[in-house]
C-alpha cells in the first residue's frame, strides 16, 4: 500500500486569533473567515462603537465567541491590555495578524514632515513589533507554537512615489517578519507575511474613486483589475492552518501580477 497521504484542512475549530484592525477592509474579511472556519476571534480599532458593533455581528453571523476591543496599534499600554483582556477570556492566544494600518501623507519625501513619517511608522512598523512580541510572550509559556501574519504590502517591495513612509514601514515589516521567524521558531511559533497590492477598501476608496486613477491601476496588474478583501483572507486563513506548518520567515505577493509588469 502507498504511503497515506494526509487531507489538508483549514480547520480553526476552538483556536484563538487577534486581528488588529478587524473592524473594516482587509481585517474584518480576515476575522470574518477565521470565524467561518469556527475560530474565536478578538478584533480591535480604536474605536470603542465599531468594535462593538462589528463583534456581535461576527457573533450572530458566525456562532463563535467574537470579542472587540479598542486599542490603538502604536500604543503599548493599548496593546498589553488587548493581550491581557484575551487570554482573561479565551485562556490562551493562537494567532495574530498584525493587519491594522494607514496609509499617511500622500505627498513627496520633501513635502513629509516628522510628524506625517513617524505617524505611519508607528502604525505599522512599531505596531507590529509591539503586537507580536506581546504576543509571542504568551505563545511561549503556553508552550505550543503559534501563527503570526504581517500585513505588509508590495509598496514595501518597489518604494513608489509619494508614499515613503508607508513603504518604508511595509518594508520594515518584511525585515521584522524575517527577524521574528528566526528568533521565534524555537517556540513552535512560525512568522510570515502577505504583500497585497491594489485592494479596494477605505484606505484608498479616495484615490480609486477617480475613475482614471482607477483604469491606471488596473492597467498595472497582469489581470487588468483591482483585487477584493476576500482575496487577500482566504490565502491568509491557508497561511494560519496546518497545511503551512513548514512556511516561515518569508511572504506571499497577492497582487493581481502588479510586480512583473502587468
Ligand atoms: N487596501 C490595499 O490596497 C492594501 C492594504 N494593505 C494593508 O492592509 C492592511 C489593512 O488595510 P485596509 O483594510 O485596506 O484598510 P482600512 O482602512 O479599510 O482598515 C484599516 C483598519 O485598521 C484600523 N487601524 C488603523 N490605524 C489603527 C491604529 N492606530 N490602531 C488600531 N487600529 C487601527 C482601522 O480602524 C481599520 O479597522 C493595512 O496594514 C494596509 O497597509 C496592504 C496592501 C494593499
Ligand atoms: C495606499 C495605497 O493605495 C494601497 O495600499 C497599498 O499597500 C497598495 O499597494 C495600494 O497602493
Amino acid at each position: 500500500m502507498a504511503k497515506e497521504i494526509k487531507k489538508p484542512s483549514f480547520d480553526l475549530n476552538s483556536k484563538v486569533a487577534i486581528v488588529t484592525g478587524g473592524t473594516k477592509g482587509i481585517g474584518y474579511a480576515i476575522a470574518s473567515t477565521f470565524a467561518m472556519y469556527g475560530c474565536n476571534v478578538v478584533i480591535t480599532s480604536r474605536t470603542p462603537e465599531d468594535c462593538e458593533r462589528i463583534a456581535k455581528d461576527i457573533n450572530t453571523l458566525y456562532g463563535v465567541k467574537c470579542l472587540g476591543i479598542a486599542a490603538d496599534s502604536s500604543n503599548k499600554e493599548n496593546i498589553d491590555a488587548v493581550v491581557a483582556k484575551t487570554v482573561e477570556a479565551f485562556g490562551k492566544i493562537d494567532i495574530l495578524i498584525n493587519n491594522a494600518g494607514i496609509s499617511g501623507k500622500t505627498a513627496s519625501l520633501l513635502e513629509q514632515t516628522e510628524d506625517s513619517f513617524m505617524k505611519v511608522i508607528d502604525t505599522n512598523l512599531k505596531g507590529c513589533f509591539l503586537f507580536a512580541s506581546a504576543v509571542v510572550a504568551q505563545m511561549a509559556k503556553q508552550g505550543k507554537g503559534g501563527k503570526i501574519v504581517n500585513i505588509a504590502s508590495v509598496g514595501g517591495l518597489i518604494g513608489g512615489k509619494s508614499v515613503a513612509p508607508y513603504g518604508a514601514s511595509k518594508a520594515g515589516v518584511l525585515s521584522l517578519t524575517k527577524t521574528m521567524a528566526n528568533e521565534w521558531a524555537r517556540y513552535g511559533i512560525t512568522v510570515n507575511a502577505v504583500c497585497p497590492g491594489y485592494v479596494i477598501t477605505e484606505l484608498n476608496q479616495d484615490i480609486f474613486a477617480n475613475p482614471e486613477i482607477k483604469a491606471k491601476m488596473e492597467k498595472r496588474t497582469a489581470v487588468r483589475r483591482l483585487g477584493c478583501v476576500e482575496e487577500i483572507a482566504g490565502p491568509v486563513l491557508a497561511m494560519v492552518s496546518d497545511c503551512f506548518s513548514y512556511m516561515t520567515g518569508t511572504y506571499i505577493l497577492l497582487d493581481g501580477g502588479q510586480t512583473i509588469g502587468g
